[in-house]
């Protein structure tokens, strides 16, 4: 039930972190969208392009008020040329400009216009200023000068406004979309730490699961499927090396009549106090497992009948010992075994197993507290 639990705990957080990345996406690439003629559009070059012209205008003001007191002076004619020569160039390169950007053409329409016609008007201009040269009176030259002055001064000015708006615009989004991004970050980093933790539960809750599903919970020892694994294995081993592998099946005597005289849990205690007598009495190398009921298994790797006869003999003279205080009830218990050790006639571990239940069958019908060997 609690594995249950977990698992899709598991997956509800999975679940939920998915979903959040992916709504968090889905709104980042909405926004996108939405923001992309902001996106990538290079407003500085385009302020710096509309700046410079600013400047020029007003150096076409100081030009013509110079004109006022000296309208002969040939550099000022110059400098006057000059700027009539540069204005053109700075319309088409801010003309150029925005119509490569990204901004809606009706946002700037009117300024260019106004521009343009500004470019028009520049043929006039010059032949008024050739006339100044020429040594007429500036008049005419100041009056249609300030003029341009003026439309370009306006111009340029609300295309400045423009420029810089839309460039406080774009940082609004570019902050916002840095944070969305943040945040989808941190969701899929959440997803990715949250999918770890759950995976990290479930590999543990298998492990104990599978722990549970090899051990008798009553002992703390392997059971029958443990036996199994461990056996087929060291089997194997055993036919492979040719060094001996010794199997002892043990049964305790007449264990109904514990549970009979002194109930269930007092036959518990007797099977736990077994178990623990077992463990002392064999090396740490062998296999011991319950397989069920009161019988057990001791396996011993490399050791011969010889040697294992010896070891099981101990076993039965321990129990047969244990006080009424090891054991949790007023009676002695004692225990059949049957032994077999595998040679060449074992052609598989249930042949072993065979012999030595077998070898028990007679260690039970012969009088019980007895070691057969087969
Ligand atoms: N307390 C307890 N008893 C168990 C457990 N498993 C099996 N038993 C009991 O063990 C008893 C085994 O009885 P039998 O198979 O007749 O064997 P026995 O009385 O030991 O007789 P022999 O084996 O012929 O000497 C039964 O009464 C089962 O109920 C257990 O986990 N706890």
């Amino acid at each position: 039930m609690k594995l249950r639990f977990d698992r899709s705990l598991g997956w509800q957080l999975g679940l939920g972190f998915t979903l959040l990345a992916g709504i968090s996406a889905i709104a980042v690439g909405v926004y996108l969208f939405h923001a992309r003629q902001h996106l990538g559009a290079n407003y500085t070059a385009l302020v710096a392009d509309v700046v410079r012209p600013q400047l020029h205008t007003t150096l076409l003001r100081s030009t013509l008020n110079e004109f006022r007191e000296q309208p002969q002076d040939n550099q000022l004619i110059e400098r006057f040329d000059n700027l009539l020569w540069r204005i053109p160039r700075h319309i088409e390169g801010v003309t150029f400009g925005l119509s490569q950007s990204r901004l809606a053409p009706g946002s700037y329409e009117s300024y260019l216009n106004r521009l343009n016609s500004v470019k028009e008007r520049l043929p006039d201009i010059k032949q008024a200023l050739d006339e100044v040269a020429s040594g007429e009176p500036p008049d005419q030259l100041i009056q249609q000068g300030l003029t341009i002055e003026n439309d370009m001064a306006q111009a340029y000015s609300k295309l400045s406004h423009l420029l810089h708006s839309e460039a406080a615009k774009q940082r609004i989004v570019m902050d916002r979309l840095a944070v969305g991004i943040a945040i989808l970050i941190l969701v899929i980093l959440l997803l990715a730490g949250g999918l770890m933790l759950a995976l990290i539960r479930l590999h543990h809750q298998h492990k104990k699961v599978l722990k549970l599903s090899l051990m008798d919970e009553l002992t703390g020892l392997g059971n029958r499927r443990y036996m199994l694994n461990v056996t087929e294995l060291l089997f194997e081993q055993s036919q492979r090396s040719g060094l001996p592998l010794s199997m002892a099946l043990l049964d305790l005597d007449h264990f109904k009549r514990v549970n009979d005289n002194f109930g269930h849990p007092a036959g518990d205690q007797v099977l736990r106090a077994f178990a623990d007598a077992l463990c002392d009495e064999v090396r740490k190398a062998d296999i011991v497992a319950r397989l069920g009921g009161e019988e057990f298994c001791v396996l011993m790797p490399e050791t011969n009948a010889e040697g294992a006869l010896e070891v099981v003999e101990r076993i039965r003279k321990r129990v047969a010992g244990l006080s009424h205080q090891e054991l949790g009830v007023p009676t002695a218990v004692t225990v059949s075994l049957g032994l077999a050790t595998a040679d060449n006639h074992d052609t598989s571990f249930d042949h072993l197993y065979g012999r030595a239940d077998q070898a028990l069958y007679e260690a039970k019908t012969s009088g019980r507290n007895r070691v057969v060997v087969d």
